[in-house]
């Protein structure tokens, strides 16, 4: 494995990592096989899973080869706790180099601390080779052209790179990463890299830490919750087929036993959920149309009524333009309902209790307590701005709705 210093054209300095495939491969391989899901969604459910499969993946890989006889390993250090932490510590310094690559750790890449939205290198493929579909196959793979031509590399140093290696970088090595400074950074301070756009559940699950205000950060809500608040109102039999008729419009995700909706920074809720509602509540009659459109199939629907209601779903998916026709009285009561039984699952401490912690509590001191404090008040400032979204929806919608039954009466000349 070498490393060198390059110049590319458009004079940033960069440094040039020589990528040994086998070792990436391998430890692209130990990603995989824990399947370690790097997706933005992270949930109380991934962890559980992540969990299961870091489990199985002990039990089937290092089991046998404790239990074979005679066994050189001493299982004091090859125990499942044992293989959570190297998993955990390879987890948290490896990252989706590219698709040429996958996973991978990669050499000095792992010394920057992650940033979110605001670091101040990327990640390069310099070979046509890495080109994927989209021009960026991860956050950290950018086009050279489109960043900024300057760089915070003095003179002296710009002549010991050219003194280098490089001769021996040709643009085909699909051996080679180029890191690229994209700003200039004073002397002395930290050199950040995102680890991409994540929330702080992400955050804290793979990495271990949360950022205060990080506008990425989300709320989940599980389907499980809404079915039980479903079910506090309605029979078992009117929430079973609700959502089954939800699901067969295209709306649910994921797999069965982990659907989850997801609430943004912003506090607005997923499409899905509000189509959920929405049809939760629909009338019998409005219902009954419409499950006999979807099961008589596809478009050939029988009522312009019910083509009507399902084209307004299809198109809402499509258009958030046009969320305001779902956020009836009921469904921004539900949503209300959902974020009050979504943050009882944070116990009896309010959230000023908890603000008050995270003021006494140090970061240095008790990292565990800090992180899950700053995760939690996050999530709850997010649940207290879904409140508020649900609050403000209601009077928009109804207050227009006002104004349209105000005209209608008043062309009526009542
Ligand atoms: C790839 S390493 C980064 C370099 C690391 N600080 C080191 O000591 O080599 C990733 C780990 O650094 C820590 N880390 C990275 N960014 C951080 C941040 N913004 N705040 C707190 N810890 C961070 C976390 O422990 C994370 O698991």
């Amino acid at each position: 494995m070498r490393e060198v210093w390059v110049r590319n054209p458009l004079g940033l300095v960069t440094f040039s990592f020589c990528l040994n495939k086998n070792l990436c491969l391998w430890f692209g391989l130990l990603m995989k096989l824990t399947t370690f899901c790097v997706v933005l969604n992270f949930t109380r459910q991934t962890v559980q899973e992540d969990k299961a499969l870091i489990y199985e993946d002990w039990s089937e890989n290092i089991l046998p080869l404790l239990d074979s006889e005679p066994s050189k390993l001493n299982s004091i250090f090859f125990g499942v706790e044992q293989y959570f932490a190297a998993k955990s510590l390879i987890s948290s310094r490896s990252f989706e180099i590219d698709d040429y690559h996958g996973f991978g750790m990669v050499p000095l890449a792992d010394l920057f601390n992650h940033k979110t939205g605001a670091e101040d290198v990327h990640f390069t493929a310099l070979s046509s080779n890495y080109e994927s579909d989209d021009d960026e196959v991860d956050e950290g793979i950018v086009d050279e052209e489109a960043l900024p031509q300057n760089t915070s590399m003095d003179k002296t140093e710009e002549s010991v790179v050219s003194d280098m290696e490089c001769s021996s970088v040709t643009e085909d090595d699909t051996s080679m990463l180029e890191m690229v400074l994209i700003k200039d950074v004073s002397s002395g301070a930290e050199v950040f890299n995102t680890y991409g756009i994540l929330g702080n559940a992400a955050l804290l699950h793979r990495y271990g830490f949360t950022e205060q205000d990080n506008a990425y950060d989300i709320v989940n809500i599980d389907l499980e919750l809404v079915i039980q608040w479903c079910s506090s109102l309605f029979s078992d039999r009117h929430s079973r087929s609700r959502i089954s008729l939800w699901r067969r419009l295209g709306y649910s995700s994921g797999s069965e036993n982990s659907e989850y909706f997801e609430i943004s920074f912003d506090g607005e809720p997923q499409i899905e959920l509000l189509i959920l509602l929405f049809i939760i509540f629909l009338p019998d009659d409005v219902y009954n149309k419409l499950d006999l459109s979807v099961a008589i199939a596809g478009n050939c629907h029988e009522s312009s009524e019910t083509t009507l209601l399902i084209d307004n779903i299809f198109s809402l998916k499509e258009s958030k333009m046009s969320m305001k026709p779902l956020l009836t009285k009921e469904v921004c009561d539900a949503l209300l309902s959902l974020a009050d039984i979504r943050e009882s699952l944070y116990g009896l401490k309010s959230i000023e209790d908890d603000i008050e912690a995270l003021e006494k509590c140090s970061f240095v001191g008790d990292k565990k307590v800090y992180h899950s404090l700053v995760l939690r008040i996050s999530e709850r400032k997010i649940l207290q701005k879904l409140r508020n979204y649900a609050s403000k929806s209601y009077k928009i919608t109804n207050s227009s709705s006002a104004r349209k039954k105000l005209k209608r009466a008043t062309k009526r000349g009542i």
